[in-house]
């Protein structure tokens, strides 16, 4: 089964003589285990699809199946549902600000079911570990740097063992070695529990870890030059 499946997708804003349509009939299919990078230039559709996907939006027009459900004609409970299996990395972190790093991440691993809070938080502990935070767990968001604070989001969504991982620039605060790290560890992840990742991103630094890269442009998607 594909973790995500969209048949000709498209999306408008606004309504009336100020309607504009972003997204323009795309298909496209991921599979479990699968890193696609999504490019194109600033304003073509790539956040607007993603939040599609990640079942954020209601679908206007097209089919889309994420992790086995359908969200066309989906409901706000089916969309809260599918919201479950998926990790969200966005732009502007989310993290809760009266919580420590290690309290953060282990609301993503507070998902799992049937994990005591000891197991929990070692759950939490690792990841931090992973994301080279082993020495920031205890500091609240607002001692952490930028790049310090996406990989708190970053460890927080992979802290859930998603089926899908969405992220929308997951390196853009990062230096050139840690955004490397983080997508590789994105990449092990995706190896190792059979997670699909779709990841918007403008570093050219990072498109080498894709399975697939994907171009938009103006709402279309493109096969890109590999
Ligand atoms: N809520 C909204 N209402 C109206 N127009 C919107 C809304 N969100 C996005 N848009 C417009 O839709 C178009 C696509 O936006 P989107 O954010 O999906 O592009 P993007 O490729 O992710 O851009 P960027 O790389 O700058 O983040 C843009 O022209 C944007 O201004």
């Amino acid at each position: 089964m594909a973790s995500v499946e969209l048949q000709n997708l498209s999306h408008s804003y606004g309504r009336g003589e100020m309607r504009r349509q972003v997204l323009q009939g795309i298909s496209l299919r991921i599979d479990p285990g699968e890193v696609v990078l999504l490019t194109g230039p600033s304003g073509c559709g790539k956040t607007t699809l993603l939040t599609l996907i990640g079942a954020l939006r209601t679908v206007q027009s097209g089919h889309v199946t994420v992790l086995g459900h359908r969200l066309d004609g989906a409901g706000r409970r089916q969309r809260q549902q599918v919201r479950r299996g998926i990790g969200m990395i966005f732009q502007g972190h989310n993290l809760l600000r009266c919580l420590t790093a290690e309290q953060n991440v282990q609301m993503g691993a507070d998902l799992l079911p049937g994990l005591g809070y000891r197991a929990r938080r070692d759950e939490a502990r690792q990841w931090l570990r992973s994301v080279g935070l082993k020495d920031q767990m205890g500091k609240l968001p607002h001692d952490l740097s930028g790049g310090q604070k996406q990989r708190v989001a970053i460890a927080r969504a992979l802290a859930a063992h998603p089926r899908l991982l969405l992220a929308d620039e997951p390196t853009a605060a990062l230096d050139g070695a840690t955004g490397r790290e983080v997508v590789e560890l994105l990449r092990r992840l995706a190896r190792d529990q059979s997670c699909a990742v779709l990841m918007v991103t403008h570093d050219p630094r990072i498109l080498d870890v894709a399975d697939r890269l994907l171009q938009m442009e103006d709402g279309c998607l493109l096969p890109a030059a590999q």
